[in-house]
């Protein structure tokens, strides 16, 4: 069992990895001062997985479980999905010191911290992620938001859950192609991060692609410690914490732009990240050679690397302004110069960006 720390002061909260930990996780709620009556949210597919053994352990623990379900996809990382769960939790009476609980991956894990910090101005949350996505990021460091038809998590807020109860058995139901899409979250802590996490992804990939039970507590760990470091350096993103964001200023125009419906986030961002290391290779940032690897990296890992030819690039660039780094009209890239090393890179041109898309 690994137990990591995200250090935020009296903000700070556990991340307790372990396979099977679902099983324990009421005993890992005692601490804290709830409520009796708690919000559950999933959604039908991991609901049908792991909904029934949690809802008798809750209720077994003494808790009223109202369980709010939401449809399976991306599309429903909406306000309207929130408002339905703000309607559940009042007819139901939850109070403020009614956990929220996210059982699923990034979407339900986004939309219920949203709900969380907004119902009542904030009741306590709490993560049970159960994608690779999920327990390697977006469970961790306090980004929660809902998707606007202007563009991807331009709702939101930073709120931390109060724990993390990450099984990592729940990665043995997940679609391959999940597995993959988390990947690309991982490589991107070695690029933006630690060179020697790369090199060992490097060495290890097809253990991880397996789901090798030591690689994936060694991977899912390692993100979150990555992870934790950079998100109590600056929690709320006035600088360092962008570095997080390697990938997503072309990831999340493209999610946009195919309406959520083509890419999942991972293959998004891991077109996004092979786009920006062709950018920084192109204008003498970063050694072509090093560019090279990690498109290799990602492709090993079964995720795309190369914008389809009819993909509209005229509006890729237009949703690019959209993107919450813009600051005055100055678009803002997190470059690689290295394996292990970013930089925040503002105002570049429009030039530099439609050469790298145009490859
Ligand atoms: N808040 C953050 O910091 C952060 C970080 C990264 C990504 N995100 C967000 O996360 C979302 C993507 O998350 P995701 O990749 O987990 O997608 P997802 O939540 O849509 O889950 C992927 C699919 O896997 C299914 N699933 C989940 N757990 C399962 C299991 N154990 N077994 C079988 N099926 C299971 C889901 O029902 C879904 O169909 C995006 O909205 C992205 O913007 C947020
Ligand atoms: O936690 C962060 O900070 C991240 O940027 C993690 C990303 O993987 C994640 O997809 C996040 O939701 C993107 O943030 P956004 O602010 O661009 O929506
Ligand atoms: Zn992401």
């Amino acid at each position: 069992m690994s137990e990591i720390t995200v250090g935020l002061g009296d903000r700070s909260y556990n991340i307790f990895i372990r396979p099977g930990c679902l099983n324990s996780l009421c005993d890992g709620l005692k601490k804290f001062n709830f409520s009796r009556r708690l919000l559950l949210v999933s959604n039908p597919t991991v609901y049908g997985l792991y909904g029934g053994a949690l809802f008798k352990s809750l209720v077994g623990a003494g808790f009223e479980v109202v369980v709010g379900e939401v449809p399976d996809g991306e599309e429903h990382k909406s306000l309207f999905q929130a408002e339905r769960l703000y309607d559940l939790a009042f007819s139901r009476e939850l109070d403020r010191r009614s956990p929220v609980l996210a059982l699923g991956g990034g979407v339900i894990g986004d939309l219920a911290g949203f709900v969380a910090a907004t119902y009542l101005r904030g009741v306590p949350f709490v993560q049970i992620p159960t994608t690779l996505l999920a327990q390697v990021d977006s469970s961790v460091g306090g980004k929660v938001a809902v998707n606007h038809p202007a563009g991807k998590n331009i709702i939101g807020a930073f709120y931390q859950p109060v724990a993390v109860f990450t099984d990592l058995n729940t990665l043995l139901t997940l679609d391959p192609r999940e597995i993959r899409s988390g990947l690309a979250e991982v490589i991107k802590y070695g690029v933006i991060a630690d060179d020697g996490f790369f090199t060992w992804l490097e060495d290890n990939i097809e253990r991880v692609l397996g789901l090798e039970a030591g690689a994936m507590e060694y991977v899912v760990e390692k993100s979150c410690r990555i992870k934790a470091l950079v998100v109590q350096s600056d929690e709320t993103e006035q600088g360092l914490r962008a570095i997080l964001n390697f990938g997503h200023t072309i990831g999340h125009a493209v999610e946009a732009l195919t309406e959520y419906k083509t890419y999942r986030h991972g293959e998004a961002v891991s077109l996004g990240m092979a786009l920006a290391a062709e950018l920084a290779a192109n204008i003498g940032m970063l050694e072509q050679s090093t560019a090279e690897r990690i498109e290799k990296l990602l492709v090993r890992a079964g995720l795309p690397v190369k914008l389809p030819l009819n993909m509209d690039r005229e509006r890729i660039i237009d949703l690019l302004r959209r993107d919450k780094k813009v600051i005055s009209g100055a678009l803002t890239f997190v470059l690689p110069t290295g394996i292990g090393r970013v930089e925040i890179v503002r105002d570049v041109s429009g030039k530099d960006i439609a050469g790298a898309l145009k490859g």
